[in-house]
Protein backbone atom coordinates (compact mmCIF):
# COMPACT_ATOMS: atom_id res chain seq x y z
CA UNK A 1 0.00 0.00 0.00
CA UNK A 2 1.35 3.44 -1.31
CA UNK A 3 1.25 5.66 1.99
CA UNK A 4 1.16 9.48 1.42
CA UNK A 5 1.27 12.24 3.35
CA UNK A 6 -1.36 15.05 2.86
CA UNK A 7 -1.40 18.83 4.00
CA UNK A 8 -4.41 18.46 7.08
CA UNK A 9 -4.65 22.32 7.30
CA UNK A 10 -4.05 25.41 6.10
CA UNK A 11 -3.55 27.13 2.05
CA UNK A 12 -2.04 23.89 0.80
CA UNK A 13 -4.89 21.26 2.22
CA UNK A 14 -8.54 22.17 0.36
CA UNK A 15 -6.48 22.49 -2.79
CA UNK A 16 -4.35 19.57 -2.42
CA UNK A 17 -7.57 17.24 -1.68
CA UNK A 18 -9.44 18.62 -4.41
CA UNK A 19 -6.82 17.57 -7.03
CA UNK A 20 -6.77 14.29 -4.85
CA UNK A 21 -9.88 14.18 -6.01
CA UNK A 22 -9.81 14.15 -9.04
CA UNK A 23 -7.20 12.60 -9.78
CA UNK A 24 -9.80 9.55 -8.58
CA UNK A 25 -8.78 9.35 -5.06
CA UNK A 26 -10.62 9.10 -2.20
CA UNK A 27 -10.22 11.76 0.31
CA UNK A 28 -11.06 12.27 4.34
CA UNK A 29 -14.85 13.21 4.88
CA UNK A 30 -14.50 15.33 8.10
CA UNK A 31 -11.14 18.06 8.63
CA UNK A 32 -10.50 15.99 11.93
CA UNK A 33 -9.33 12.64 10.17
CA UNK A 34 -5.89 12.05 10.55
CA UNK A 35 -5.42 8.91 8.21
CA UNK A 36 -7.91 7.05 6.02
CA UNK A 37 -6.88 4.24 3.68
CA UNK A 38 -8.28 3.74 -0.15
CA UNK A 39 -8.75 0.45 -0.49
CA UNK A 40 -9.80 0.82 -4.67
CA UNK A 41 -6.32 2.30 -5.39
CA UNK A 42 -4.29 0.36 -2.29
CA UNK A 43 -2.89 3.96 -0.84
CA UNK A 44 -3.26 4.99 2.72
CA UNK A 45 -3.16 9.07 3.59
CA UNK A 46 -1.95 10.25 6.36
CA UNK A 47 -3.33 14.08 7.37
CA UNK A 48 -0.16 16.31 9.04
CA UNK A 49 0.79 19.38 9.22
CA UNK A 50 2.30 20.71 6.22
CA UNK A 51 5.51 21.89 7.91
CA UNK A 52 6.12 18.33 9.35
CA UNK A 53 5.46 16.39 6.07
CA UNK A 54 8.93 16.80 4.74
CA UNK A 55 10.28 15.48 8.08
CA UNK A 56 7.80 11.61 7.50
CA UNK A 57 8.81 11.82 4.36
CA UNK A 58 12.40 11.76 4.27
CA UNK A 59 12.33 9.36 7.18
CA UNK A 60 11.11 7.09 4.90
CA UNK A 61 8.32 6.14 7.39
CA UNK A 62 5.61 7.64 4.25
CA UNK A 63 6.44 7.21 0.48
CA UNK A 64 5.80 10.63 -1.00
CA UNK A 65 4.18 13.72 0.45
CA UNK A 66 2.15 17.22 -0.59
CA UNK A 67 3.85 19.98 0.76
CA UNK A 68 5.05 23.32 0.14
CA UNK A 69 8.41 23.57 -1.86
CA UNK A 70 9.07 26.51 0.80
CA UNK A 71 8.61 24.25 3.80
CA UNK A 72 10.40 21.54 2.13
CA UNK A 73 13.59 23.85 1.65
CA UNK A 74 12.60 25.46 5.49
CA UNK A 75 12.74 21.84 7.17
CA UNK A 76 16.29 20.96 5.33
CA UNK A 77 15.23 17.81 5.36
CA UNK A 78 16.65 14.56 2.67
CA UNK A 79 13.80 15.03 0.19
CA UNK A 80 13.10 16.57 -3.26
CA UNK A 81 10.45 17.39 -5.59
CA UNK A 82 9.08 14.94 -8.08
CA UNK A 83 6.31 17.16 -9.57
CA UNK A 84 5.31 20.27 -8.86
CA UNK A 85 1.08 21.43 -8.66
CA UNK A 86 0.47 24.23 -9.70
CA UNK A 87 -1.01 25.98 -6.84
CA UNK A 88 -0.47 27.88 -3.80
CA UNK A 89 2.39 29.98 -5.88
CA UNK A 90 4.24 32.44 -3.83
CA UNK A 91 7.29 34.37 -2.99
CA UNK A 92 9.33 34.56 -0.45
CA UNK A 93 10.54 37.91 0.43
CA UNK A 94 11.97 40.84 3.10
CA UNK A 95 9.64 43.32 3.90
CA UNK A 96 9.70 46.62 6.03
CA UNK A 97 8.53 50.10 6.85
CA UNK A 98 8.57 52.28 3.64
CA UNK A 99 12.39 53.88 3.80
CA UNK A 100 13.80 51.32 6.67
CA UNK A 101 15.64 49.51 3.81
CA UNK A 102 16.50 48.80 0.42
CA UNK A 103 18.96 46.02 0.03
CA UNK A 104 19.60 42.53 1.71
CA UNK A 105 22.88 44.77 2.79
CA UNK A 106 20.71 46.89 5.18
CA UNK A 107 19.79 43.80 7.47
CA UNK A 108 23.54 43.98 8.60
CA UNK A 109 22.78 44.20 12.92
CA UNK A 110 18.95 44.28 12.72
CA UNK A 111 16.38 41.66 13.86
CA UNK A 112 14.42 39.65 11.22
CA UNK A 113 11.01 37.95 12.04
CA UNK A 114 10.08 34.76 10.29
CA UNK A 115 8.28 31.65 10.65
CA UNK A 116 10.89 30.18 7.95
CA UNK A 117 14.08 30.15 9.96
CA UNK A 118 15.87 27.98 7.93
CA UNK A 119 15.41 29.54 4.94
CA UNK A 120 16.59 33.22 6.40
CA UNK A 121 19.40 31.41 8.06
CA UNK A 122 20.75 30.25 5.26
CA UNK A 123 20.34 33.12 2.65
CA UNK A 124 21.55 35.26 5.63
CA UNK A 125 24.88 33.43 5.74
CA UNK A 126 25.01 32.71 1.76
CA UNK A 127 24.69 36.44 1.46
CA UNK A 128 27.74 37.05 4.42
CA UNK A 129 25.24 39.31 6.53
CA UNK A 130 25.02 39.20 10.35
CA UNK A 131 21.26 39.63 11.16
CA UNK A 132 19.25 38.11 14.29
CA UNK A 133 16.90 35.85 13.29
CA UNK A 134 13.36 35.69 15.64
CA UNK A 135 10.92 32.82 14.84
CA UNK A 136 7.36 33.60 15.44
CA UNK A 137 4.92 30.90 14.02
CA UNK A 138 2.50 33.46 11.92
CA UNK A 139 0.75 36.70 11.30
CA UNK A 140 4.61 37.93 11.42
CA UNK A 141 3.90 41.20 9.79
CA UNK A 142 2.58 42.21 13.12
CA UNK A 143 6.26 41.95 14.68
CA UNK A 144 7.35 44.86 13.20
CA UNK A 145 4.33 47.29 14.64
CA UNK A 146 5.21 45.72 18.14
CA UNK A 147 8.89 46.42 17.89
CA UNK A 148 10.15 42.46 17.88
CA UNK A 149 11.77 43.17 14.37
CA UNK A 150 12.48 45.91 12.14
CA UNK A 151 12.47 43.76 9.34
CA UNK A 152 10.14 40.19 8.29
CA UNK A 153 10.76 37.65 5.87
CA UNK A 154 7.48 35.91 4.56
CA UNK A 155 5.63 34.46 1.75
CA UNK A 156 3.99 36.90 -0.35
CA UNK A 157 1.22 35.83 -2.71
CA UNK A 158 -1.20 38.83 -3.48
CA UNK A 159 0.71 41.28 -1.24
CA UNK A 160 -2.62 42.32 0.80
CA UNK A 161 -1.25 41.50 3.96
CA UNK A 162 1.83 43.75 4.12
CA UNK A 163 0.17 46.43 2.53
CA UNK A 164 -2.44 46.22 5.45
CA UNK A 165 0.40 46.16 7.74
CA UNK A 166 2.12 49.39 5.93
CA UNK A 167 5.09 47.37 4.93
CA UNK A 168 6.87 46.69 1.60
CA UNK A 169 8.90 44.89 0.30
CA UNK A 170 12.53 45.37 -0.78
CA UNK A 171 15.62 42.93 -1.84
CA UNK A 172 15.19 40.10 -4.24
CA UNK A 173 12.72 37.70 -3.84
CA UNK A 174 14.27 34.79 -1.49
CA UNK A 175 12.53 31.94 -3.38
CA UNK A 176 9.68 31.05 -5.16
CA UNK A 177 7.09 28.42 -4.21
CA UNK A 178 4.29 26.17 -5.23
CA UNK A 179 2.86 23.00 -3.98
CA UNK A 180 5.07 20.16 -4.35
CA UNK A 181 5.12 16.23 -4.47
CA UNK A 182 8.53 15.56 -2.48
CA UNK A 183 9.79 11.89 -2.13
CA UNK A 184 13.11 11.04 -0.21
CA UNK A 185 16.21 11.86 -1.98
CA UNK A 186 17.50 8.37 -1.89
CA UNK A 187 14.31 6.75 -2.67
CA UNK A 188 15.59 4.04 -5.39
CA UNK A 189 14.37 2.60 -8.84
CA UNK A 190 13.94 -0.63 -7.03
CA UNK A 191 12.17 0.66 -4.28
CA UNK A 192 8.75 -1.74 -3.78
CA UNK A 193 6.64 1.60 -3.87
CA UNK A 194 8.17 2.36 -7.22
CA UNK A 195 5.43 1.56 -9.63
CA UNK A 196 2.54 3.15 -7.30
CA UNK A 197 4.13 6.07 -7.29
CA UNK A 198 4.59 6.43 -10.70
CA UNK A 199 1.07 5.52 -11.44
CA UNK A 200 0.40 8.36 -8.90
CA UNK A 201 2.31 10.73 -10.43
CA UNK A 202 0.32 10.01 -13.53
CA UNK A 203 -2.43 10.42 -12.00
CA UNK A 204 -1.86 14.00 -11.00
CA UNK A 205 -0.09 14.62 -14.23
CA UNK A 206 -3.50 13.60 -15.86
CA UNK A 207 -5.12 16.59 -13.89
CA UNK A 208 -2.75 19.06 -14.59
CA UNK A 209 -2.95 18.59 -17.85
CA UNK A 210 -7.11 18.55 -17.93
CA UNK A 211 -6.74 21.51 -15.76
CA UNK A 212 -4.54 23.60 -18.28
CA UNK A 213 -5.96 22.32 -21.86
CA UNK A 214 -9.01 21.68 -23.67
CA UNK A 215 -10.01 19.69 -26.32
CA UNK A 216 -10.63 21.64 -29.35
CA UNK A 217 -12.47 21.04 -32.68
CA UNK A 218 -13.24 22.97 -36.09
CA UNK A 219 -13.49 22.69 -40.02
CA UNK A 220 -11.91 23.84 -42.19
CA UNK A 221 -11.07 23.59 -45.96
CA UNK A 222 -8.45 21.53 -47.35
CA UNK A 223 -5.78 24.53 -48.74
CA UNK A 224 -6.33 26.37 -44.98
CA UNK A 225 -5.20 23.46 -43.32
CA UNK A 226 -1.30 23.73 -43.22
CA UNK A 227 -1.86 27.18 -41.83
CA UNK A 228 -4.83 25.79 -39.39
CA UNK A 229 -2.63 23.41 -38.36
CA UNK A 230 0.58 25.73 -37.30
CA UNK A 231 -2.61 27.66 -34.91
CA UNK A 232 -3.03 24.04 -33.16
CA UNK A 233 -0.29 22.09 -33.72
CA UNK A 234 -1.22 19.68 -30.63
CA UNK A 235 0.53 17.64 -28.34
CA UNK A 236 1.96 14.84 -30.88
CA UNK A 237 0.10 16.37 -33.90
CA UNK A 238 -3.50 16.62 -34.69
CA UNK A 239 -6.18 14.38 -36.20
CA UNK A 240 -7.35 15.53 -39.35
CA UNK A 241 -10.56 13.55 -40.90
CA UNK A 242 -12.63 14.02 -43.84
CA UNK A 243 -15.99 15.52 -44.01
CA UNK A 244 -18.60 14.29 -46.11
CA UNK A 245 -18.35 17.85 -48.32
CA UNK A 246 -15.30 17.53 -50.32
CA UNK A 247 -12.73 19.91 -49.83
CA UNK A 248 -13.26 19.89 -45.96
CA UNK A 249 -11.47 18.22 -43.13
CA UNK A 250 -12.49 17.82 -39.19
CA UNK A 251 -9.59 19.22 -37.17
CA UNK A 252 -9.45 17.97 -33.61
CA UNK A 253 -5.88 18.91 -31.25
CA UNK A 254 -5.08 19.93 -27.49
CA UNK A 255 -4.72 23.69 -27.19
CA UNK A 256 -3.67 25.46 -23.91
CA UNK A 257 -7.39 26.62 -22.37
CA UNK A 258 -5.60 30.37 -21.77
CA UNK A 259 -5.07 31.04 -25.34
CA UNK A 260 -8.16 28.84 -26.32
CA UNK A 261 -10.22 32.27 -27.36
CA UNK A 262 -7.30 33.87 -29.15
CA UNK A 263 -7.00 30.59 -31.25
CA UNK A 264 -10.49 30.70 -31.98
CA UNK A 265 -10.14 33.79 -33.54
CA UNK A 266 -7.29 33.57 -35.39
CA UNK A 267 -8.67 30.24 -36.89
CA UNK A 268 -12.60 31.95 -37.69
CA UNK A 269 -9.88 34.47 -39.55
CA UNK A 270 -8.19 31.82 -41.68
CA UNK A 271 -11.55 30.99 -42.31
CA UNK A 272 -12.44 27.65 -40.45
CA UNK A 273 -15.52 27.26 -39.09
CA UNK A 274 -17.92 25.08 -36.29
CA UNK A 275 -15.10 25.89 -33.96
CA UNK A 276 -16.06 24.65 -30.72
CA UNK A 277 -13.62 23.49 -27.27
CA UNK A 278 -14.70 21.56 -24.90
CA UNK A 279 -13.03 20.49 -21.34
CA UNK A 280 -10.87 17.49 -20.57
CA UNK A 281 -11.82 15.64 -17.45
CA UNK A 282 -9.13 13.50 -17.48
CA UNK A 283 -6.02 12.08 -19.24
CA UNK A 284 -2.90 10.46 -19.05
CA UNK A 285 -0.08 11.59 -21.70
N1 LIG B 1 -1.56 33.42 0.81
C1 LIG B 1 -0.91 32.41 0.29
N2 LIG B 1 -0.93 32.18 -1.03
C2 LIG B 1 -0.28 31.16 -1.59
N3 LIG B 1 0.41 30.26 -0.88
C3 LIG B 1 0.45 30.42 0.44
C4 LIG B 1 -0.21 31.49 1.10
N4 LIG B 1 0.02 31.39 2.42
C5 LIG B 1 0.77 30.29 2.57
N5 LIG B 1 1.04 29.72 1.39
C6 LIG B 1 1.82 28.53 1.14
O1 LIG B 1 1.27 27.50 1.94
C7 LIG B 1 2.31 26.78 2.58
C8 LIG B 1 2.19 27.01 4.06
O2 LIG B 1 1.13 26.29 4.50
P1 LIG B 1 0.78 26.33 6.06
O3 LIG B 1 -0.42 25.50 6.19
O4 LIG B 1 1.97 26.05 6.87
O5 LIG B 1 0.52 27.82 6.29
P2 LIG B 1 -0.76 28.63 6.01
O6 LIG B 1 -1.41 28.24 4.75
O7 LIG B 1 -0.29 30.00 6.13
O8 LIG B 1 -1.72 28.14 7.19
P3 LIG B 1 -1.74 28.59 8.69
O9 LIG B 1 -0.92 29.83 8.77
O10 LIG B 1 -3.20 28.79 8.91
O11 LIG B 1 -1.20 27.45 9.47
C9 LIG B 1 3.61 27.33 2.06
O12 LIG B 1 4.05 26.54 0.98
C10 LIG B 1 3.25 28.72 1.60
O13 LIG B 1 4.07 29.18 0.53
O1 LIG C 1 0.26 38.33 0.00
P1 LIG C 1 -1.01 37.79 0.56
O2 LIG C 1 -2.02 37.44 -0.49
O3 LIG C 1 -1.59 38.68 1.61
O4 LIG C 1 -0.70 36.37 1.23
C1 LIG C 1 0.40 36.20 2.09
C2 LIG C 1 -0.05 35.97 3.51
O5 LIG C 1 -0.76 34.73 3.57
C3 LIG C 1 -0.19 33.93 4.61
O6 LIG C 1 -0.76 34.29 5.82
P2 LIG C 1 -1.89 33.50 6.60
O7 LIG C 1 -3.22 34.09 6.33
O8 LIG C 1 -1.76 32.06 6.34
O9 LIG C 1 -1.54 33.81 8.10
P3 LIG C 1 -0.19 33.50 8.88
O10 LIG C 1 0.74 34.62 8.57
O11 LIG C 1 -0.59 33.46 10.30
O12 LIG C 1 0.34 32.20 8.37
C4 LIG C 1 1.26 34.38 4.62
O13 LIG C 1 1.90 34.05 5.84
C5 LIG C 1 1.17 35.87 4.41
O14 LIG C 1 0.94 36.54 5.59
MG1 LIG D 1 0.03 31.13 7.23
Amino acid sequence: MLRIAVPNKGSLSGPAAEMLHEAGYQQRREAKELRIVDPVNEVEFFYLRPRDIAIYVSSGRLDIGITGEDLLIDSGADAEVILPLGFARSTFRFAARPGTATSIADLAGRTVATSYEGIVAKHLADQGIGASVVHLDGAVETAIQLGVAEVIADVVETGTSLRNAGLEVFGEPIMKSEAVVIRRTDATADDGAEPKVQQFLRRLQGVLVARTYVMMDYDCRVEQLEKAVALTPGLESPTVSPLHNEGWVAVRAMVPSKEAQRIMDDLYEIGARAILTTAIHACRL
